[in-house]
C-alpha cells in the first residue's frame, strides 16, 4: 500500500492535469481505480526513459514519435551498430488517454497541438467561424495517441493506383508483408486468413463491449445488399464490425506498442519535449547533417552520420522542410528563408476525410451509449478490473460499411463512401463534449441540437474516401513556433459534395430498413439552420447540409508526396528520399500521393515499416552501389542538380 499510494496520487494529478479538472466526475475515481488495480504494470517503469542530455551525434535523427516515428525508431534500432535518436515534441501519454470511450476529451487537451484551418468558404458553416479543428497528436505515439483507434488498412486499388503514378514496390502485394508484420491479431477467426497475422508490435482487437445496435448494423448494411466481410481482406465493399488498435480493452498506442517494449535497447535515445525547429542542410553540397531543436527553453544542435528522417506528420514535416529551405521557392523567399532547394509541392496536394456531421436517428429503447448514463463507478470499475464494459467502447463506433455511391463504378470494388457507425451522436452528451471537440458554434448546437439532448440515439457519419478538392500548408512567417497556416479548400470541388450528398441518403436509407426499424427508428429530420429555405431531402437540400457540420476526420496527407523524378511536384522519390538534398527522408502519411480508401492510422504505420525497411537496404549494401543508385535518381529528376553526394 506505501507504493501504490503515491502512485495513485501520481497519476489522479497527471490525468486531471491533461484534460482539466471537473470536465468528467468520475475521472478521480477512475484513475484511482486504474492505477490500484494495475499498479504491478503501472507506467514510470515501462515508458520508455526521456534522455535529459542528448549525444552530440547519432547515426539517425528522427523527428517525431508518432504513428510512423514509433515504428522507424524500433525498426532501425534493430541493427545494434546503428544509433538513433528520437525527437519528439510532446511528452508521455497517461491514463486517461488510454481509455477508448474518453478519446474526444483529449481534443483541445494538454496531448493536443489545437490546429485550426483557415476559414472555409464552401464547408464548416456550423463551426466556429468556420474553421475546421485540426486535433494533433504531441506526445510520445502522435496521433495514434488521440485517434478512435480505428483499424482498417484501405483498398487494394490504393496502392496499385500509387504504383501507376510512378512509384514502383508500392502495389498491394508488395506492401501487404509491411501490414502483416507489425500485426497481432487477437481475433481467432480473423487470424487463420491470410491477409492477418499474429505476434507483431501492433495489437489489433475487436471492441470488447458493443450496444445491441452494434448487431442490428450489421443485418440493416445485409438488408441493404452488401455482405458482412472482414473489409481488411480480399474486397473491401461491404459491412463489418470495427476492429480496433487496443490491446486488452485499452489503447494501444504506436508507442506503447513499438518504443515500450524496447525501451532499453541500449543505442536508442529518447528525447521528450524536444521541439525541432529545423533541418541542418549544408547549403554547398546540400546534404542534411542534423537538426536544431529546443528543449527546456534551450536550443539545442544534435548531428546525423547517416540521415534525418522527418517523421513529425502531415502539417509538420512540410513546415519542417520550408523552414529548412526546402519548398516553394517564391513562398519561402517572401518569409526571408534562404531556399536550398525548390520543390514546389511541398505543403501542396493536401487531402482529408471529411464526413456529414449530424446525422442523427432517434430510437425507442434506452440501449445505445449515452455517457451520463453509463459512465459511472461501476463501469470504471468494470474497465480497471475486467478491461471491458462501456468504458472500453470506442465513442460508440461500432460498425463500418464501405459502400459506392452513383459517382463510382459499382463492380470495381472501390467504394466512394465509409459509413461510421456510432451507438450515440453528438447530442448525446447534452452538449458539451462533441460540440466543443468538432467546434461547433453554439448557435448551431442550440438551435438544431438542443431538444434532443441525451436522447437515444445513433448516428451515422458519411465520409467521403476519395476526395478531389485538394488543399495546402504554408508558413505564416520564419518563426518555427508561429503554426503554419492550413487551408483544406474542403468541397471546393463539386465532386466531392455531390458524393457526400449521395452518402446522406445512403444513411437515411440505412435508418429505414427493417433492421433498423425494430428499435423505433426516425431520422431527426429538423432543418438545418441554414438549409431551412430548401425543402427537405432534396438534392438541394442535401448539397447545402454537407456544407454545415463538415466534419474534419483528422486524415490530414499528401503534403510530401512522393513520386517520380519526372513530376515537379514531387517532393520524395518512391524511397522517400527528399529531391535535391541528400540524407534527408520523409516517412509519414505526408507521403502519400493520394490519399487511401479508409482511416490513416494502419497505411501510415505501414509506410513506416516500408520506410524502414528501404533505410536499411539502402545503408546496408556497399556504398558504390549507393552512390550509383542515388545519382540515378537526380539524373533524371528534370532540373534538379545532384547534390554532393561522396559523403554517403
Ligand atoms: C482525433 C483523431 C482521430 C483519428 N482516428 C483515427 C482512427 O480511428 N483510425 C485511423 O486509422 N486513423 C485515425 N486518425 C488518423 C491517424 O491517427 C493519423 O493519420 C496518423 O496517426 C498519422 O501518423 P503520422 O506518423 O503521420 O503523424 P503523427 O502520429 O501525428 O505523429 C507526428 C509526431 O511528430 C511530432 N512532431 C510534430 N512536429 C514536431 C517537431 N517540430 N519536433 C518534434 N516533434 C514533432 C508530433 O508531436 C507527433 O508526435 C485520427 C487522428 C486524430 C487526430
Amino acid at each position: 500500500m506505501a507504493i501504490i499510494l503515491p502512485t495513485v496520487l501520481a497519476s489522479i494529478k497527471a490525468g486531471v492535469g491533461i484534460i482539466g479538472a471537473g470536465k468528467i466526475a468520475i475521472l478521480p475515481f477512475l484513475l484511482a481505480a486504474l492505477a490500484y488495480f494495475h499498479y504491478d504494470q503501472f507506467d514510470p517503469e515501462n515508458r520508455p526513459v526521456d534522455r535529459k542530455v542528448v549525444d552530440k551525434e547519432y547515426d539517425f535523427v528522427v523527428v517525431g514519435g508518432g504513428s510512423a516515428g514509433s515504428v522507424i525508431a524500433n525498426r532501425l534500432t534493430e541493427i545494434p551498430s546503428w544509433k538513433v535518436l528520437l525527437l519528439e515534441a510532446g511528452g508521455h501519454e497517461t491514463e486517461i488517454s488510454d481509455v477508448p470511450v474518453l478519446s474526444l476529451y483529449l481534443h483541445k487537451s494538454k496531448l493536443d497541438w489545437g490546429y485550426k484551418t483557415e476559414p472555409q468558404t464552401e464547408a464548416c458553416k456550423a463551426m466556429i467561424e468556420n474553421r475546421s479543428s485540426w486535433t494533433r497528436g504531441k506526445v510520445l505515439g502522435g496521433s495514434s495517441v488521440l485517434n478512435t483507434m480505428l483499424y482498417i488498412r484501405g483498398n487494394r486499388r490504393d496502392f496499385d493506383h500509387w504504383v501507376h503514378q510512378g512509384n514502383p514496390g508500392w502495389s498491394y502485394e508488395e506492401i501487404l508483408p509491411y501490414f502483416l508484420k507489425s500485426e497481432d491479431q487477437r481475433n481467432p477467426y480473423l487470424a487463420r486468413n491470410k491477409y492477418h497475422s499474429t505476434g507483431g508490435y501492433q495489437t489489433v482487437q475487436d471492441s470488447p463491449y458493443s450496444t445491441p445496435l452494434g448487431v442490428a448494423f450489421l443485418q440493416a448494411g445485409q438488408e441493404m445488399g452488401y455482405d458482412i466481410r472482414d473489409v481488411n481482406g480480399e474486397k473491401q465493399t461491404g459491412f463489418a464490425f470495427f476492429q480496433f488498435t487496443m490491446r486488452r480493452g485499452t489503447r494501444c498506442s504506436t508507442s506503447k506498442a513499438f518504443l515500450r517494449p524496447i525501451r532499453l535497447r541500449k543505442n536508442l535515445h529518447i528525447s521528450l519535449w524536444s521541439h525541432v525547429t529545423k533541418v541542418l542542410i549544408d547549403p554547398e553540397s546540400r546534404r542534411a547533417y542534423g537538426v536544431e531543436f529546443i528543449k527546456n527553453g534551450k536550443k539545442q544542435i544534435v548531428l546525423a552520420r547517416k540521415e534525418v528522417i522527418l517523421s513529425a506528420g502531415a502539417i509538420n514535416s512540410p513546415q519542417l522542410l520550408m523552414l529548412s529551405g526546402v519548398g516553394p521557392a517564391e513562398h519561402l523567399q517572401e518569409k526571408g528563408i534562404r531556399v536550398i532547394h525548390d520543390s514546389p509541392g511541398v505543403g501542396q496536394n493536401l487531402q482529408d476525410h471529411i464526413a456529414v456531421g449530424g446525422l442523427t436517428f432517434l430510437i425507442d429503447p434506452p440501449i445505445s451509449l449515452l455517457v451520463n448514463r453509463l459512465v459511472n463507478l461501476n463501469t470504471a470499475l468494470r474497465y480497471a478490473i475486467k478491461e471491458d464494459g462501456p468504458l472500453t467502447s470506442s465513442i460508440g463506433l461500432e460498425a463500418v460499411g464501405f459502400i459506392p455511391t452513383k459517382y463510382t463504378n459499382q463492380s470495381d470494388d472501390w467504394p466512394d463512401i465509409e459509413f461510421m457507425i456510432t451507438s450515440t451522436s453528438t447530442p448525446a452528451d447534452g452538449g458539451t463534449q462533441v460540440k466543443h471537440a468538432h467546434g461547433l458554434t453554439d448557435e448551431f448546437y442550440n438551435e438544431y441540437f438542443s431538444e434532443i439532448n441525451y436522447k437515444d440515439t445513433f448516428a451515422v457519419f458519411p465520409m467521403l474516401l476519395r476526395p478531389k478538392s485538394r488543399g495546402e500548408i504554408k508558413l505564416r512567417s520564419k518563426n518555427p513556433l508561429d503554426y503554419p497556416l492550413l487551408q483544406p479548400n474542403y468541397l471546393t470541388d463539386l465532386h466531392d459534395v455531390w458524393v457526400m450528398r449521395e452518402g446522406a441518403k445512403a444513411a437515411v436509407a440505412f435508418a429505414q430498413t427493417e433492421s433498423m426499424k425494430r428499435f423505433g427508428t426516425r431520422f431527426y429530420s429538423k432543418p438545418l439552420p441554414n438549409c431551412k429555405h430548401l425543402p427537405l431531402f432534396t438534392d438541394e437540400y442535401w448539397d447545402c447540409a454537407v456544407r454545415q457540420y463538415t466534419l474534419s476526420i483528422y486524415h490530414y496527407s499528401c503534403t510530401a508526396k512522393m513520386g517520380p523524378a519526372e513530376d515537379p511536384y514531387a517532393v520524395v522519390d518512391p524511397e522517400l528520399r527528399v529531391y535535391g538534398v541528400a540524407g534527408l527522408r520523409v516517412i509519414d502519411a505526408s507521403i502519400m500521393p493520394t490519399i487511401t480508401n479508409g482511416n490513416l492510422n494502419a497505411p501510415t504505420i505501414m509506410v513506416g515499416e516500408k520506410g524502414a525497411d528501404l533505410v536499411k537496404y539502402y545503408w546496408l549494401q556497399p556504398s558504390t552501389r549507393r552512390r550509383r543508385d542515388l545519382r540515378a535518381v537526380y539524373n533524371v529528376r528534370l532540373g534538379a542538380t545532384c547534390p554532393n553526394i561522396t559523403s554517403i
